[in-house]
């Protein structure tokens, strides 16, 4: 059958023949200069094979797409079983269509049968059917073991797969776009045959677009396609004898030598000498049965393949698992390791120049040795040498007179001399290459000197408040001193969330927050997808909008410390401050818990 021409009788059928797709004066552009297709035309009858033929970039690919409803004509009109594809109660693209592109885009870690039941249940198909269908289409395609994994298949082994996958659920309409490139010859043959027959036995209709010219004799229409211009479409045999040639390559060189003598042919009026109008053609179809069915908002066929198609690929990717839920785990543990951490051993130089030491002595006294590490110079100058060579945090100098300063300041406060308040002050160089522990140094300071203060006014019969910082310090929200990793753990939590989109507690209210965050990656990851079809292109974006929104929300920093920029992303920071609230409060929902809601 693969060698020769097929004979339509083109005598005139006593019905008129149902058109299955048709294409009436459609023009189309990528861009606004190029013109891909031209005043296109044509009508492909239902239960027919249509070869579409012609040279690369000539826009058979474009207007397969214009069919498939992918792109929108900008003048003119295409009918699919008389609906407008991708209108609603078409079933194109859908059910009602097999669609096999040029490239090969399939999940790669897929077997071949897991491959083809996904896309069986994707159409709607009972496991029996698919099991059926996978019986003939590996056996017709000469397809390997059904176990095997994509990766494992050749290029041409994968093309039969991607083949196998447009035709699983019986479409009415194949449209493939040179299915045999890179396939032998022998499976090539068994291909049109089988074509031949779905398309006599079932009446499904085909349009295959092919480089292997003389391959497309098997197909009951031809259509040669130059620069978006339909040159002529009939069957081939119709074509032979009209251009008396042999081949069809021969026809299509006399075309495309008519083309080029004159850039506009007539169109063969053997399909179009009277179509009147696409109305007509359109109420024709009306009466068409059609197969596929109107499914609701949520369609849990399709939802229940795409579950078990991102079961099947978390558990070939276990690194993928790995990273996906480890590392937040990893993330919050480094982030408990790190930040739960009190700073320890602070190394501070100290230089006590008091001959014998007296109120110095009592000042080092109350210097906490778990946060601050004392090392003992006996010079000042290498004790700053020290800081400057970055051994220490900060080198502090007690004068040879430190006790005579302090006891004038407090026993004569109103008559001080200049040199008793220069002898009682602790010179200090601090490496302020290190702000934070430098901050926090500074606070454990100040503590140590209230400290040595209080005990020193006792000694002297004073009472110790009168020398205590003038604050009366109250925490609004509870008693409690939150540290740096109180505040950041909230904001870790919901960024994790949100870019990771993962539940990591069970408290309610905080599952209830993490959801809203994590509903609000998701929003936005749906609309990345819609928006962004380059899956890197889709992580770039990621990152490029997450990153800045974590930083500038206030999630892992105080808004205080950022510029104005931050309140453009005030939506986290209020979620952030929620969960803070009821971090801190044990749970319970209060205004201040609850202002993310
Ligand atoms: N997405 C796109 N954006 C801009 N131009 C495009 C796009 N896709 C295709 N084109 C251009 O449209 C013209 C027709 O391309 P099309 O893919 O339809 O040709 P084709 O006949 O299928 O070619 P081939 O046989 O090589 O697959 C070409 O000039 C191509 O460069």
């Amino acid at each position: 059958m693969c060698d020769n021409y097929i004979d339509v009788d083109l005598r005139e059928p006593e019905t008129k023949p149902r058109i299955a797709v048709h294409v009436r004066n459609v023009n189309f552009s990528y861009t606004k200069n190029a013109v891909v297709l031209e005043r296109m035309n044509l009508k492909i009858e239902e239960g027919k094979i249509f070869g579409l033929l012609g040279s690369n970039g000539s826009g058979k690919t474009t207007l397969l797409r214009l069919i498939l409803g992918r792109l929108k004509p900008h003048s003119g009109y295409v009918s699919v079983f008389g609906r407008k594809p991708g209108t609603v109660g078409s079933d194109v693209p859908g059910p009602g269509v097999g669609y096999m592109p040029q490239d090969v885009a399939l999940y790669y870690e897929f077997t071949i049968e897991e491959t083809l039941t996904y896309y069986g249940l994707l159409n709607h198909m009972t496991p029996e059917d698919i099991n059926i269908r996978i019986n003939l289409l590996t056996d017709l395609l000469s397809i390997p073991d059904r176990k095997r994994v994509l990766t494992k298949l050749s290029g041409g082994q994968q093309r039969l797969i991607s083949m196998a996958v447009t035709m699983i659920h019986s479409p009415r309409l194949l449209i493939l776009d040179e299915p045999t490139v890179g396939v032998d010859s022998l499976i090539r043959c068994r291909i049109w045959t089988y074509l031949e027959n779905i398309s006599k036995n079932d009446g499904v209709t085909i349009i295959v677009t092919t480089h292997y010219i003389e391959e497309a004799k098997s197909a009951a229409y031809v259509g040669f396609v130059s620069n978006g211009y339909l040159l002529s479409q009939s069957t081939p045999q119709q074509l032979l004898n009209q251009y008396r040639v042999k081949t069809l390559e021969e026809v299509y060189y006399k075309l495309a030598i008519i083309r080029r003598r004159s850039r506009r042919m007539s169109l063969n009026p053997l399909l179009f000498n009277d179509a009147k109008d696409a109305q007509e053609v359109e109420t024709e179809n009306q009466k068409f049965d059609y197969r596929g069915r109107n499914h609701g908002f949520i369609n849990m066929g399709r939802m229940s393949a795409l579950l078990w198609r991102n079961y099947i690929k978390l558990t070939r990717n276990p690194l993928m698992v790995i990273c996906f839920y480890a590392l937040s785990a990893l993330i919050v543990t480094l982030m408990s390791l790190v930040f739960t951490q009190n700073f320890e051993n602070i190394p501070i130089a100290i230089y006590n120049g008091e001959r014998p030491p007296e109120l110095s002595e009592l000042f080092l006294k109350h210097i906490d040795d778990r946060k601050i590490h004392v090392t003992l110079y006996d010079s000042y100058e290498r004790a700053v040498q020290s800081v400057i060579d970055g051994q220490n945090l900060m080198s502090l100098d007690f004068s040879a007179n430190f006790s005579a300063g302090v006891e004038e300041r407090f026993q004569s406060p109103q008559d001080v001399s200049e040199q008793a308040i220069l002898d009682s002050q602790v010179k200090i160089t601090v490496d302020m290459s290190r702000p934070i522990v430098a901050g926090v140094t500074d606070l454990a300071l100040l503590s140590t000197l209230n400290a040595f203060i209080k005990e020193y006014s006792v000694s002297l019969d004073y009472n110790p408040l009168s020398f205590s910082m003038p604050f009366d310090l109250n925490a609004s929200y509870y008693s409690f001193k939150p540290s740096f990793k109180d505040f950041v753990a909230p904001g870790m939590l919901l960024a994790i969330q949100y870019g990771l989109n993962m539940v990591l507690t069970g408290a309610l209210d905080v599952l209830l927050m993490l959801i809203v965050q994590g509903m609000h990656g998701m929003v936005f990851g749906m609309i990345l997808s819609l928006a962004v079809s380059n899956d890197y292109n889709v992580i770039m974006v990621m990152a490029l909008t997450t990153l800045p929104l974590w930083m500038v929300s206030g999630l892992l920093w105080p808004l205080e410390s950022l510029s104005d920029l931050a309140h453009i992303a005030i939506g986290l920071q209020v979620l952030d401050q929620s969960l803070f609230g009821i971090a801190i409060t044990g749970g319970r929902v209060e205004h201040n818990t609850t202002m993310g809601y």
